[in-house]
């Protein structure tokens, strides 16, 4: 069986109430591809807000958590949290969380298990920087980046979307090339294959994120290893549905 196509929109930290409710009605309308995983990735404190008023068919994604239950960790929340509002996707590993924040692999890696444990469904991002690309370290990085996530996912790769963002991408309005997405992408299922199994390699997702526009879409999304994106700014636009919709 081939691999659902599953796309994510990643508000980052945009949107109030009235701007929810736009893009809300706008997804409602769509009509959206029913033979796609949509999931929308919103902040924190919408959360109850946005599985108040989205359809059941659509996913609702935390945009980070930490890596224990609950405890003295003022201003973060967890998964068993983000279970509780009714959200049962967190996205983790972020490049803004990596570069903004300073997370590193190791706590990627604590936050991926945790929530794995818990019950919520993971999409974890890995990618590459303009400096790392340039100095033809890629696939260095993104197979680090993996690698460190492994032990994390232990059995659970059917619960987990990988997203490839190389970071020059990030909402730049530089898209990679469908040739340099598919390269990527091609370059980790191998690893998969080789690393974890043939079955996780031909099994799991694996999403591109970077200045993903409704304009782009159809292109990336017909190479045979992009399985879906991860979307920033344009989620947040009418054309977010052209988006999903971009296999058809
Ligand atoms: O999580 C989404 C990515 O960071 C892509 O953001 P972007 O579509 O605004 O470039």
């Amino acid at each position: 069986m081939g691999r659902k196509f599953v796309v994510g929109g990643n508000w980052k930290m945009n949107g109030d109430k009235n701007q929810i409710n736009e893009i809300v009605n706008n997804l409602k309308k769509g009509p959206l591809d029913p033979n796609v995983d949509v999931v929308i990735g919103v902040p924190a404190i919408y959360l109850s807000y946005v599985k108040s008023i989205v359809p059941e068919n659509i996913g609702v994604a935390a945009q980070n958590c930490w890596k224990v239950t609950k405890g003295a960790f003022t201003g973060e929340i967890s998964p068993a949290m983000i279970k509780d509002v009714g959200a049962d996707w967190v996205i983790l590993g972020h490049s803004e969380r990596r570069t903004i924040f300073g997370e590193k692999d190791e706590l990627v890696a604590a936050k991926v298990a945790h929530a794995l444990e818990q019950g919520l469904k993971v999409i974890a991002c890995i990618g590459e920087t303009l400096e790392e690309r340039e100095a033809g370290k890629t696939e260095e990085v993104v197979f680090r980046q993996t690698k460190a996530l492994v032990p994390a996912i232990g059995s659970n790769w059917d619960k987990v979307v990988l997203a490839y963002e190389p970071v020059w991408a990030i909402g730049t309005g530089k898209t990679a090339t469908p040739q340099q997405a598919q390269d990527v992408h091609a370059a980790l299922r191998n690893w998969l294959s080789v690393n974890v199994s043939g079955d996780v390699a031909n099994a799991v997702r694996i999403q591109y994120g970077g200045s993903v526009t409704g304009a782009t879409a159809k292109e990336l999304a017909a190479r045979p290893d992009i399985d879906g994106f991860l979307v920033g700014g344009a989620s947040l636009k009418p054309e977010f549905v052209d988006i999903v919709n971009a296999t058809q």
